[in-house]
């Protein structure tokens, strides 16, 4: 029986159409013969949509974007410190308001060094990690502001929201992942010795979770030492569960070693299906290079695979991850376009298993 998925689709700004348009094309090689329908949904939301509207997430839009199975996201927002969308804030009034709204408290960020693939480091070792950042609060929830702004006296405020409810559902998820997967292994990453009060409660949920979990061996690092261990050591890393912030900043550096920001990916995940989950490159719109084909794709390509096996295509994520792992062993150091690595990629896909 033919399933439709109802997809919403935010391109986004900048490098995000290019990156969004291969994606979808390999999205549409992949399902070809199978028994999923895509049902695309196209919304017009970013920074360019604000410069030319004055409007950020309206509200029918994002009712309307609600009644979808899954999203895909590009990337949003300008170039960074523009006036111009000081106002508007798009990543907070659009990305994070996305978020939090469809409740996306796992953000999942695989990092994987895969063969062929040059890391920024030297002797990486193997590379084959999660990272589990929580997603709907931390210093992230907008939780501030600022006191006499444009004075002398000016203070600002913008703090951590920690919920004993919104850190052990996340902690939860991460201790499933780890226990599904072969080394079984989950790092907490924290800074519990300045952190005293979130610490504690990460502490007091991690450790409880981690009595319901033997088979799992835990160890906690402070985030400043997990940079250090990221790069000198990153096969001591199997999941890794962190707060908002830790999780973003510790991402990047993941798609560093994992061989470029333009391969890694992520998912948005709401696991309770309440609410469409969504699926994204870790980059952002990358307006130093938007328009001239030179994004990588495979990061936003990697993210559809994600969306794949959140949907229950498992199948058909493997072989697009398959598919990228092809072409990445046959890449070497070419330079090729966006639109050239997405052609590559649909050219390696495994045929449909009978
Ligand atoms: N999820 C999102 O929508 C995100 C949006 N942003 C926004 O994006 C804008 C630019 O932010 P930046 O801090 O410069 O981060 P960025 O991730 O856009 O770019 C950082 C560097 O990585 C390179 N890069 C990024 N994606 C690439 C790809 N697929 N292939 C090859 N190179 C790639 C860029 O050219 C740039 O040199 C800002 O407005 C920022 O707020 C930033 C991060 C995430
Ligand atoms: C712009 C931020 C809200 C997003 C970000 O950097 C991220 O989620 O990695
Ligand atoms: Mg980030």
């Amino acid at each position: 029986m033919t399933r439709t998925i109802k997809l919403a689709v935010i391109p986004g700004d900048g490098i995000g159409p290019e990156v969004i348009a291969e994606a979808n094309r390999v999205l549409d090689a992949v399902l070809a013969g199978g028994d999923a329908v895509l049902e695309r949904t196209e919304f017009s939301l970013g920074a360019e949509r604000y410069l030319a509207t004055g409007e950020t997430l309206p509200e029918a839009e994002q009712a309307a974007i609600a009644e979808h199975d899954a999203i895909l996201f590009g990337a949003v927002g300008g170039v960074p410190g523009d006036p111009r969308l000081k106002a508007a804030n798009i990543e907070r009034g659009l990305l994070l308001k996305l978020r939090f709204d469809f409740d996306h408290y796992v953000n999942l960020r695989p990092c994987a060094l895969y063969p062929g693939v040059e890391s920024t480091l030297k002797d990486p070792g193997e590379v084959d990690f999660v990272v589990v950042r929580e997603g709907t609060e931390g210093p992230y929830a907008g939780n501030g502001g600022r006191l006499r702004a444009g004075t002398a006296a000016e203070v600002a405020t913008e703090v951590s929201v920690n919920t004993a409810y919104g850190i052990e559902r996340v902690v939860r998820h991460a201790f499933s992942l780890a226990a599904a997967r072969p080394r079984k292994k989950l790092t907490w990453v924290h800074k519990t010795n300045v952190l005293v009060h979130s610490g504690a409660t990460w502490q007091r949920i991690v450790e409880a979770v981690a009595a319901e979990h033997p088979e799992i061996a835990v160890d906690y690092l402070h985030v400043d030492a997990a940079t250090i261990f990221m790069v000198q050591d990153p096969s001591r890393f199997d999941v890794i569960v962190t707060d908002n912030l830790f999780g973003d900043i510790l991402t990047d550096l993941a798609g560093a070693i994992g061989g470029g920001i333009g391969l890694a990916a992520s998912g948005n995940i709401n696991p309770d299906g309440t609410f469409p989950s969504m699926f994204e490159p870790v980059h952002g719109s990358a307006p130093d290079i938007a328009g001239q084909q030179l994004a990588d794709p495979t990061a936003a390509i990697l993210s559809a695979a994600i969306m794949l096996d959140h949907l229950g295509f498992d199948g058909d994520a493997e072989r697009v991850r398959s598919a990228v792992r092809a072409d990445l062993a046959a890449r070497g150091g070419a330079k090729r376009s966006t639109a050239d690595i997405g052609a590559a990629v649909i050219a390696q896909l495994p045929p449909r298993a009978a």
